[in-house]
């Protein structure tokens, strides 16, 4: 069973509605996060959305892709974007840490460092957490407590055939800068040694990208403002696995032009060095944290000129179509330049990273 089924498997049907209701629980298990009734003393305006993400060494990170702050950084960063994915705006966190002896006080410390600077940038507060020994592995856990206008949380069900199809920034980025960070590693027996030749120069913003990624929370609140987003997921395990999130979800058809997808010229152009397809890492990379969604297609070309005043990238990627529930794309027409005639489709696969493989 993969990774989905196992969740699935765990956790289908297994609360009451009545429940979950009575604990004013308005989305439940399999979303990007949770949204709650807050209690009407805090402001019936608002609704709680929660979520955790985990990082465990070995699997998110080793000693050669991430300093202790890295860690930290990216640790809240994943949690963050699943708040704005919600389009909710992050507000406490709470930070698990089990510790083998080979994380003594300092290393913790600076991976504290990592979460702290993260938490500042987006206006998060630590509020607590827990503490525990490991036997062999360093594991972070972090729960993050956000809130939405009621009503307003953005799902990956809403999404309706005629919408365009957005992400707001490059995919690809950070599977490019872990391939270069595992390639060095490996020239220096399990330690990072920087290659000193040219093609190191472009590959700085790839290992920025894998460490320290930027979620879009203001993307996010300004998209969700116009009410014209009709679904939201954000990109962890890799854009054609978040699409079929969606496309599952909406029981609708996405259809992705790859003439407009937004490729990073450093990472295609270390990805071709290295014998790969730049492609495969843009649809099935993961790690980006950006944001993958849908919206009105009347108010698209408005909502990319109004991110675009404020600094934010926003990338038009393609339409929804009527189901079946799937992914396709449009290839690039390399040869003419311009449009072929007949324009290639093919249907993606839903291939990104999966903790359990079947
Ligand atoms: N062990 C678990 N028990 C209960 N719910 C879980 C568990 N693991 C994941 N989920 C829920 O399943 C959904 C999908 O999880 P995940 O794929 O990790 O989301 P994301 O990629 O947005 O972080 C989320 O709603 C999450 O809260
Ligand atoms: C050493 C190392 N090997 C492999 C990876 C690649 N990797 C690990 S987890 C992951 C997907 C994202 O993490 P996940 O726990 O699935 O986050 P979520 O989907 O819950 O947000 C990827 C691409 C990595 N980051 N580091
Ligand atoms: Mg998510
Ligand atoms: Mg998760
Ligand atoms: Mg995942």
């Amino acid at each position: 069973m993969d990774e989905f089924g196992s969740i699935r498997h765990w956790t289908n049907g297994r609360q009451s509605g009545e429940l979950l209701h009575g604990q004013g629980v308005v989305l439940g298990i399999g979303d990007d996060a949770a949204v709650v009734e807050a209690p009407p003393g805090i402001s019936g305006a608002l609704q709680w959305v929660l979520a955790v993400d985990t990082m465990v060494e070995s699997v998110h990170f080793n000693e050669a892709t991430m300093a202790e702050a890295d860690v930290g950084w990216k640790a809240l960063a994943a949690n963050v974007s699943d708040i704005a994915a919600m389009g909710g705006e992050p507000r406490h966190a709470l930070v698990s840490v089990s510790a083998p002896g080979a994380w003594g006080p300092a290393r913790i410390r600076r991976l504290y460092d990592g979460l702290y600077a993260c938490a500042d940038h987006y206006g998060v507060a630590i509020i607590g957490g827990d503490t525990t020994s490991s036997p062999a592995q360093l594991v972070v856990a972090v729960t993050v407590v956000g809130t939405v206008e009621a009503g307003k949380a953005i799902r990956r069900s809403g999404a309706q055939p005629g919408d365009a199809v957005f992400v707001t920034g490059p995919v690809g980025m950070a599977a490019a800068g872990l391939h270069y960070l595992l390639a060095a590693a490996a020239l220096g027996g399990g330690q990072f040694v920087p290659p000193a030749d040219a093609a190191a120069a472009g590959t700085a913003a790839l290992v920025q990208a894998h460490r320290r990624p930027a979620p879009s929370v203001r993307a996010a609140r300004m998209l969700a403002a116009r009410g014209t987003v009709t679904s939201l997921n954000d990109i962890s395990d890799g854009l054609s696995s978040e699409a079929w999130e969606i496309a599952d979800a909406s029981g609708v058809r996405l259809l992705l032009r790859e003439s407009q997808l937004p490729v990073s010229g450093s990472m295609a152009v270390y990805a071709r060095s290295k014998g790969i397809n730049p492609l495969e890492w843009m649809l099935g990379g993961g790690e980006d944290y950006v944001l993958l969604g849908t919206m009105a297609a009347s108010d698209a070309k408005a909502a990319k000129a109004a991110l675009m005043e404020a600094g934010l990238p926003m990338y038009l990627i393609g339409e929804v179509e009527a189901g079946p529930a799937g992914v396709d794309m449009i290839a690039e027409d390399r040869h003419s330049g311009h449009r072929a005639e007949q324009e290639k489709r093919i249907p993606i696969q839903k291939k990104g990273y999966n903790h359990f493989t079947d």
